[in-house]
């Protein structure tokens, strides 16, 4: 059977990436530090995916197992040593702390055969192959480096699948929304993965994503929680929010449709069907999970700075992108320590100091400007 190694067995990892490999007659070996889960997984040997529809319909996903890469390092080369695909859905932070145990199985692998490996990183963040792979060469030795060419490849992608966290931590099923796709940039002719979309040019698809779907998620969450609102659907009944929002999706849409030349129309239509999405009741997804880790999400690649930065170089308005920013700055859930760590920076150097520091915009540009207004609005 075809083996795969994927890092991370979370929601997205079972509940998309994972579940489209065992669909595609995979075996998934998944890498976790969560002890109960790699343990689930290989006394259960398969789980489900649900939908989150009235009627949830369910699939079963079989031919997985797990393994600890902390404790079982040695099995987790070995399992690379044999797989077909590398992926990961594990967030982008933990792509450095993964990168020298990859790094070991890649070294190994490529003395050992020469069957082709594809490295691919599921993550919300633009280049995350190029981040990861950045980190497993800095782990690799220069003779071995030139043994990847022809047998390691490194494809960047998008992936869109909203998997809220899940009620039942005692259960290895995934609730997840209808809705997938997941975009891998290469020109090579790889081994076919079902619900894999391949494309020559991935920058319009993860912008369009990252700025539409993220963007518009970020705003909920982020306005949603200063509202005293637990979940994504029930602030988006706000008729304020929802307005909100679209006035967001309309000025990074303006800046998508120019970049990337798209169609205006089809582009405002796509926003209408995120929209759609995030009112998925079934969901039950909470502002605070949307809303996690503030600092990486106001990074200057990331789903609030950059499109209020390309709005900026393209003469186009980015008000609401910057209320958006602001609504982040005041995102002070006690349970996550970037918002805790955010909170501090705040109250120790002020905002234009913190959106230096965090989105690397200069403290007299006019979109640090534009936030700390609204930031004494909102506050
Ligand atoms: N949940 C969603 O709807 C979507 C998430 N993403 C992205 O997918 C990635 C994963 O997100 P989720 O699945 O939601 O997160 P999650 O928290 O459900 O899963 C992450 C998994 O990584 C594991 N992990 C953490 N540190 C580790 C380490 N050092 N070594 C091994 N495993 C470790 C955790 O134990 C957990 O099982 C993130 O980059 C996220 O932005 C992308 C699209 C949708
Ligand atoms: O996973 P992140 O980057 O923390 O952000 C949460 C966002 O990612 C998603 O999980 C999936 O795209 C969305 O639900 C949300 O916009």
């Amino acid at each position: 059977m075809k083996q795969t190694v994927h890092f991370g067995a979370g929601n997205i990892g079972r509940g998309f990436i994972g579940a489209l490999f065992s669909e595609s007659g995979y075996h998934v070996t998944f890498v976790d530090i969560a002890e109960q889960i790699i343990n689930k997984l290989n006394e259960q040997k398969s789980y489900h995916v649900k939908l989150a529809t009235d009627k949830q319909e369910t699939t079963a996903i079989h031919n997985v197992s797990g393994l600890n890469n902390m404790t079982q390092e040695n099995e987790v080369i070995e399992t690379i040593g044999n797989a077909t695909y590398l992926t990961t859905a594990i967030g982008p932070n933990i792509l450095p702390r993964i990168a020298p145990l990859i790094a070991r199985g890649i070294s190994e692998r490529v003395y050992q055969t020469d069957e082709k490996l594809y490295v691919i990183a599921c993550e919300n963040q633009i280049g995350a192959t190029d981040i990861l792979k950045k980190h497993i060469l800095e782990n690799i030795d220069e003779d071995t480096k030139e043994r990847l060419d022809g047998r390691v490849y490194f494809f960047n992608s998008a992936v869109d699948r909203i998997v809220p966290i899940q009620e039942d931590h005692d259960s290895l099923d995934v609730l997840v929304e209808p809705y997938y796709e997941w975009v891998v940039e290469t020109n090579e002719d790889i081994p076919a993965v079902e619900g894999m979309t391949i494309v020559d040019e991935l920058a319009p698809f993860i912008e369009r994503k990252l700025f539409t779907v993220n963007t518009g998620h970020a705003v909920i969450a982020y306005l949603g929680y200063l509202d005293g609102k637990s979940t994504i659907d029930k602030t988006l009944a706000d008729e304020n929010i929802a307005k909100q929002v679209e006035d967001t999706l309309k000025e990074t849409g303006n800046y998508l449709v120019k970049q990337y030349d798209l169609d205006k129309e089809d582009h405002f239509e796509y926003i209408e069907k995120i929209i759609g999405r995030f009112k998925n009741p079934y969901l039950n997804d909470g502002v605070t999970r949307v809303g996690r880790a503030p600092i990486r999400k106001l990074g200057s690649e990331d789903r609030l700075v950059r499109p209020a930065t390309e709005a900026q170089k393209a003469s186009l308005p980015f008000t609401n992108l910057a209320k958006a920013i602001a609504a982040a700055l005041l995102f002070d859930f006690q349970e996550d320590e970037e918002a805790v760590k955010l909170q501090t920076m705040v109250k120790d150097t002020g905002i234009a100091k913190t959106l230096h520091e965090v989105s690397q915009l200069p403290e007299d540009s006019e979109i640090t400007k534009e936030v700390m207004r609204q930031y004494e609005e909102l506050k």
